[in-house]
């Protein structure tokens, strides 16, 4: 078997971690006071104890994004703040991909990526909806292209707290340019609607 930067089982509790940190950074949000020490105090004595026993954390758990080795020799981890589990700004993606179409869902979101109360931050629909484009963009070519343009028209308000769809096409290729769109979704709502231009490295 290949080397690999750490194993599995520090692998799995840096991922514990990050999930720990995740809801911290959302109950910094929620409590105040008292109540906010005491949920303070609960977080971090999760994260001793799995630290003090990883055994204690589910046995039969793969890690999402393991660190792994570059050709180079150099350590690689995954700090996409889409998608990594290991990046705690990332609100995570579930996502299929299939030819030119990308169907991703993600959520519900928490109170950190808040913009107008109970909604969505502007900057974030886009973030979500760059980052499922580049995908179907780079599942189409083979290779990773550089978001050039990235137009957004936001329909409706993005709920938190409920599951979103983010879908992407690819609709035309034309030498180094790539162009596509796609939408967010929230139920059966098209909330927002994107169109864009990737370039491939000359
Ligand atoms: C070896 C590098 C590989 C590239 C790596 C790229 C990405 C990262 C790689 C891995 C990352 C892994 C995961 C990433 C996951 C998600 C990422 C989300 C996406 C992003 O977060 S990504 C960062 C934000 N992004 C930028 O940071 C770009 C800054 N920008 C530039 O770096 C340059 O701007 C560049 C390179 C884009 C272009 O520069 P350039 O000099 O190569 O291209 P040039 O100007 O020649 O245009 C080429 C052809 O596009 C036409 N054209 C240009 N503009 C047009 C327009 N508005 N409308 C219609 N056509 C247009 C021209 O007319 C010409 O057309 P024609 O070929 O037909 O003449």
């Amino acid at each position: 078997m290949d080397a690999t930067p750490e194993t599995t089982a520090d692998s799995v509790l840096a991922e514990f971690a990050a999930g720990i940190c995740r809801r911290m950074a959302e109950g910094l949000l929620e409590h105040t006071g008292g109540e906010l020490r005491s949920f303070l105090s609960a977080e971090s004595a999760r994260l001793q104890a799995a630290l003090a026993d990883p055994a204690t954390l589910e046995p039969a758990e793969q890690p999402h994004d393991p660190p792994r080795f570059s050709r180079k020799g150099h350590v690689v981890i995954n700090t996409n703040p889409v998608t990594s589990h290991r990046n705690v700004l990332a609100p995570l993606l579930t996502e299929k991909l299939e030819d030119d179409r990308a169907v991703a869902t993600v959520g519900p979101l928490p109170r950190q990526y808040q913009g107008p109360r109970g909604m969505l931050h502007g900057g974030y629909v886009g973030v979500l909806l760059d980052q499922v484009l580049w995908d179907v963009v780079f599942h189409r070519l083979g290779h990773a292209s550089f978001t050039r343009t990235l137009n957004l028209t936001y329909e409706s308000p993005v709920p938190l707290g409920e599951e979103l769809t983010v879908e992407g096409r690819v609709t035309k290729i034309d030498g180094r340019k790539t162009f596509a769109e796609g939408e967010l979704r929230s139920g059966d709502t098209v909330c927002a609607r994107a169109e864009g231009l990737w370039v491939s490295p000359r």
